[in-house]
């Protein structure tokens, strides 16, 4: 049974439909690229699996049962943007802010709290630089403070949004190491790129997504350029095919 099932979402916003009929299984030990065009739906997708947006049909499970909103074992990594960095916090506790769901309003975190804290941190790489505001933190190191504190709930499924934009290369192949690491210790990693040659060469599993899935294969199953041409509208002379080498 895979750990995370989307059945049948169909999700409407602003009076449009943005999503239809959407049907995606992960499973655990995958690295799954969620991968489309600006404005296909991909954070949508991400969002209504956490049960932030609104589901008009459909549903999601996480092992078998419909998700509980910060009580199901589903880590998430926004958008860089979408946290306030300007916020006086430090790593550590920032970290911690992905465990306030299990902690609710009143708990002080207490010795396994903080054990799961510097763990998630040491995983990131970022154990010199725990005391240090997150103001003053690097795009990449900020990446890595987001992804340290969707582990620190220690999730079974980790959900990222486009977590390689604006990062160097060094830093988006650190990155991509330890998500498919992270996969293969037996968590179910979901992620969105626009990184298209590198998701092909790492992922384990591709979705291509266009307000539907397209196609929801290993990309050694996606040499045929139809799925990429529906999922990106685009012609058979198009370079993207060629960059591809799905020609
Ligand atoms: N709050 C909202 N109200 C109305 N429409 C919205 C809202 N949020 C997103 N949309 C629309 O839903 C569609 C999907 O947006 P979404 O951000 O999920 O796409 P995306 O695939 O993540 O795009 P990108 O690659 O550009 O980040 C877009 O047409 C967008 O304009």
């Amino acid at each position: 049974m895979s750990v995370l099932e989307v059945r049948g979402v169909t999700v409407g916003l602003g009076g449009r439909t943005v999503l239809r009929d959407i049907d995606l299984a992960v499973d655990l030990g995958e690295l799954t690229g969620l991968i489309g065009p600006n404005g296909a739906g991909k954070t949508t997708l991400l969002r209504s699996i956490l049960g932030l947006v609104r589901v008009a049909a459909g549903q999601v499970l996480v092992d078998g049962r419909p998700i509980r909103p910060r009580r199901s074992p589903v880590g998430y990594v926004p958008q860089r943007h979408e946290f306030a960095w300007d916020f006086p916090i430090s790593v550590e506790n920032a970290v911690m802010t992905g465990r306030s769901g299990l902690l609710g309003l009143f708990r002080r975190p207490g010795v396994a709290d903080w054990r799961a804290v510097g763990e998630s941190i040491e995983r990131v790489g970022m154990g010199e630089l725990a005391r240090r505001p997150v103001g003053e933190l690097s795009g990449g190191q900020r990446q890595r403070v987001l992804v340290a504190r969707a582990l620190a709930l220690q999730p079974r499924v980790l959900l990222l949004d486009e977590p390689f934009t604006g990062l160097d290369l060094p830093t988006q192949e650190l990155l991509t190491g330890l998500f498919l690491e992270l996969a293969r210790e037996g968590r179910a990693v979901l992620m969105t790129t626009h990184d298209l040659v590198g998701a092909l060469d790492t992922c384990t599993r591709i979705a291509l997504l266009n307000r539907t899935i397209v196609a929801d294969a290993p990309p050694s199953e996606l040499l045929d350029p139809e799925p990429w041409m529906r999922a990106f509208g685009v012609s058979e002379t198009s370079p993207l095919l060629k960059i591809l080498k799905v020609m």
